[in-house]
Formats: structure tokens, C-alpha cells, sequence
């Protein structure tokens, strides 16, 4: 069976719209919704200030962001609205800062997540970013503090990471401004140019493959299908995590009714 891996985001409908709404996401005309999440203490916030010229709390220890915060950048004349996320280690964690992260990264619909990741611990940092590639195929990697990379003679080949997880990767030193321009460049490639990717997907044993398919077809049919990804709604449900399927089913009854303008349009 083929998967729609997270295309559901290009056009932006009805149901896509009240689920950005409740994490108070306004976009007027044509703004492009950024999110900016990662394990915490690796320059999320660094690049959220250098992007949109803020002020979120930085410093050198983790769980400084404790709530998404938003603000603005152009680049060739198009508006991305930025959400700096709490630091998250796994999407199934359950702080409270990594919930508020999980919930906007599953449920938000932003139009692309840049995953920021520590240069020097890429092993570490790869989990979440794997994750995050399992819900969407909207994921730009941001391998930040390669200054620091650098101090430790640590030599990463950047053409090679990208073959291998087929999304955006994009070398950054956020601190010193380094690389920010490419990780603009990348973003608007993916949202305005719509440039196709190919995130590597972790293949699971048999036995959870066989599960994941004979749940598709009544994980498919629910409406909140349409805007995350089945089979990750599958796997949720064979993790048997309660808290968080109630968590799924609370956004899943915030759906809004499917109007008849919106069938026509194929919403
Ligand atoms: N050397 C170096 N330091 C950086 C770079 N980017 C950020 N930092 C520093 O790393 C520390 C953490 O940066 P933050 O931007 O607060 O990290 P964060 O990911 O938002 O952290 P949480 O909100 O706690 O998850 C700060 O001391 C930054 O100044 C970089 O590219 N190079
Ligand atoms: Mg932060």
C-alpha cells in the first residue's frame, strides 16, 4: 500500500486552518508557517533571533523555551511566520515543554519544521529528526554549532547525510550568523518552490508492519487522517500510549465538519 507521507499540508484547508488556530497561529494572505524544533540546547531560539530579529531567551543549558513564540522574516518578498518550540528529546516524551512541542509539531500544520540538531552529536540528535520525518515529509535539517564541530576536528560530510535522509540539509553556525542565508534559501525552496523530498523512513519488524496494515484501513478512514500521517497514527494506537491517543483524540474532535464547499474543492 502506498502512504501519503505529509503532502497534506500544501493546500491549506478548513481543517488545516482550526488546527493552526488552536495553537493561536493567524497567517494573513500568503505567510508560511515555520517550525523551529530539536533536542534542547542546540540554537533553536539562537536561529529563531537571527532570523526574525526577537529576543527569546537563549543561554547555555536546556528548557530555556518553555512555550511557542512567533514573529516574522521576508525572503524574496514572501512572509514565513517562525514558531520557536520548547526543546524535545522524543515526540513521545511527556514534559509538559515537550508536549507543547509534540502537539504543535503533529498537529500545528506548519508548512515546513526545520529540525535544528547539534553538530557534535549527531548520533543523539538524529532521533527526533527521524521522528519528525515519520509525520511529515516538510523537514529541513539544521546542523547547527558546526563552529564547535569544527573546534573538535569532528568532519561531517554534509552531501552524504543528505543522499541518506533525502531532505534539506543545511550546515549552520547560528550564533555567528553562519549559514542562515542557505537555511532561508532551503525553506523557501520547499514551501514556495515546492521542492519534492524523499525523508527515509525506519522500517519497523514484520510482525509491526503487519499490524500497522491491518490497522490502515480504519486509521484511514478517520478525519484526522488527512492531516497526519496514517501510519503514524497506527503506530501511535500499537504503542498503546494512552495518554497521548487521548491527546490525538482531542485534536481529532476539533475537527471541523467536512462543508460541502470544502468536499468540492477535495478538502
Ligand atoms: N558556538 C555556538 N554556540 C551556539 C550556536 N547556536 C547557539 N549557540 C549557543 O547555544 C546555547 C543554546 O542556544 P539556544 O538558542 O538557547 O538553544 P535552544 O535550542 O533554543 O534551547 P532550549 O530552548 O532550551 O531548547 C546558547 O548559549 C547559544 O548562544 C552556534 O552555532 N555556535
Ligand atoms: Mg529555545
Amino acid at each position: 500500500m502506498k502512504l501519503k507521507l505529509g503532502d497534506h499540508s500544501n493546500a491549506l484547508n478548513d481543517h488545516s486552518r482550526v488546527m493552526r488556530e488552536q495553537f493561536g497561529i493567524r497567517t494573513t494572505g500568503e505567510q508560511y508557517v515555520i517550525a523551529l524544533a530539536g533536542n534542547p540546547n542546540v540554537g533553536k531560539s539562537t536561529v529563531f533571533n537571527a532570523l526574525t530579529g526577537l529576543h527569546q531567551h537563549t543561554g547555555n543549558w536546556p528548557g530555556k523555551t518553555v512555550d511557542n513564540a512567533q514573529g516574522n522574516y521576508s525572503y524574496r518578498n514572501k512572509s514565513f511566520l517562525l514558531i520557536d518550540l520548547p526543546g524535545t528529546y522524543s515526540l513521545l516524551a511527556h514534559s509538559v515543554e515537550e508536549e507543547i512541542a509534540r502537539n504543535f509539531i503533529c498537529f500545528g500544520q506548519p508548512d515546513a519544521t526545520i529540525v535544528v540538531i547539534d553538530a557534535t552529536s549527531l548520533e543523539r540528535n538524529l532521533n527526533l529528526a527521524l521522528q519528525v520525518m515519520e509525520i511529515s515529509s516538510k523537514v529541513i535539517i539544521c546542523v547547527n554549532l558546526i563552529d564547535e564541530a569544527r573546534k573538535k576536528k569532528l568532519s561531517i560530510n554534509f552531501g552524504e547525510l543528505e543522499k541518506e535522509l533525502g531532505v534539506p540539509i543545511v550546515p549552520t553556525a547560528a550564533r555567528n550568523g553562519e549559514g542562515l542565508s542557505d537555511l532561508q534559501k532551503a525553506v523557501y525552496s520547499m514551501v514556495v518552490e515546492k521542492k519534492k523530498t524523499w525523508p527515509k523512513q525506519i522500517p519497523y519488524s514484520e510482525e509491526v508492519e503487519q499490524a500497522i496494515s491491518a490497522l490502515l484501513p480504519k486509521v484511514e478512514a478517520l478525519s484526522l487522517a488527512s492531516i497526519v500521517n496514517p501510519k503514524w497514527l497506527a503506530l501511535r494506537l500499537l504503542d498503546s500510549d494512552v495518554s497521548f491517543i487521548e491527546t490525538i483524540s482531542r485534536y481529532a474532535a476539533t475537527q471541523p465538519q467536512r462543508t460541502v464547499a470544502s468536499q468540492r474543492q477535495g478538502g
